[in-house]
């Protein structure tokens, strides 16, 4: 039985499709990455897999069941619209929403304490919001939606505005919620992360799903079209390579891009005619490459 499951959804705002027809699965233990460009409908996507909006089309199970109450409790959700109260104090509010969900008070106090002692800010408890900076109303926000233990968590653009130090702190502990079987949901802008935390992904371009699957198989089944060599001495005439499309050189070498495999081969036997070779990788493309490849520059 999955925590989540989205099968064939659908949502309308009047002529607009805002969703059509997305089906994905999220299994206890995954981080699942879903994708696309502004307006694309994640958040719409996002919405209904908490039971907040109602899909148009198609069926949303939650550990095999529809919709029900128990969904409060099993849930947690972190906006991309940051929607805590900038007056009221930190501990206060957290522990009403937990409670909200069903956590006794006593047990959601010692847990928020336990939270803000992870992440080194114990005396943000008897902080108002509106006292802490942006980042740090963004770790509060995120211990908002784990607070109350949920198994399935919904978390968009999880790490904006955050510093790098804090990026760091706020993924290893998504990465724990991962590994401790929970099934999160997860949308970002930033390719990097979602590589590195995402087994599955899905695409969406207006609406529709324009690629879904495993992340690596999906690498796999794209053209290697970079190639990066390193070598003791400069290596003339790379550009005048058949198949080769540009060429530009860093600091330690070069990187080639490519119009077809065999130019890679090319490239090396180039290489090694003119001089040693120390470094020489036929690079599978990013996902960020993916992406651009998929969802192009034609953005709402
Ligand atoms: N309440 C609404 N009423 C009318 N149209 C809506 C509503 N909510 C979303 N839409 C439309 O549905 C489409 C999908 O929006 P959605 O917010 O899901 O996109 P998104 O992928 O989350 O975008 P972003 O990355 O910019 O946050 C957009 O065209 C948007 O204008």
């Amino acid at each position: 039985m999955l925590p989540l499951e989205l099968e064939h959804v659908t949502k309308q705002y009047g002529e607009k499709t805002a969703v059509n027809g997305i089906s994905l699965q999220v299994k206890p233990g995954e981080i699942y990455g879903l994708l696309g460009g502004n307006g694309a409908g994640k958040t719409t996507t996002m919405r209904m897999s908490l039971g907040l909006i109602y899909p148009d089309g198609g069926t949303i199970r939650w550990n095999g069941k529809g919709y029900g109450d128990e969904l409060r409790r099993l849930m947690g959700y972190l906006p991309e619209e940051r929607g805590l109260y900038p007056k009221y104090k930190v501990s206060e509010q957290l522990i009403y929403l937990a409670e909200l969900r069903g956590i006794k008070r006593k047990e959601a106090d010692r847990t928020l304490k336990e939270w803000l002692a992870k992440f080194e800010v114990p005396e943000y408890y008897d902080k108002r919001v509106e006292e802490l900076s942006k980042g740090n109303q963004q770790k509060i926000q995120f211990i908002a939606s784990v607070l109350h233990d949920p198994s399935i968590i919904i978390m968009d653009e999880t790490f904006s505005g955050l510093d790098p130090v804090n990026v760091e702190l706020l993924k290893g502990t998504v990465k724990e919620l991962r590994d401790n079987g929970k099934a999160i949901l997860f949308s970002s802008h930033r390719m990097d992360h979602v590589e590195e935390l995402c087994e599955n992904i899905c695409i969406l371009h207006r609406s529709n799903t324009v690629l879904q699957g495993n992340l690596r198989e999906i690498k796999q089944s794209f053209p290697k079209e970079r190639v990066l060599l390193e070598t003791k001495e400069a290596v003339p005439g790379l550009e005048t390579i058949e198949g080769v499309t540009s060429v530009e050189k860093h600091l330690n070498g070069y990187e080639i891009r490519i119009r077809e495999a065999g130019a890679a081969q090319r490239i090396l036997a180039h290489a090694a005619a003119e001089t040693d070779i120390y470094r020489y990788q036929l690079m599978e493309p990013t996902l960020n490459e993916i992406f651009i490849a998929k969802v192009g520059s034609s953005h709402e």
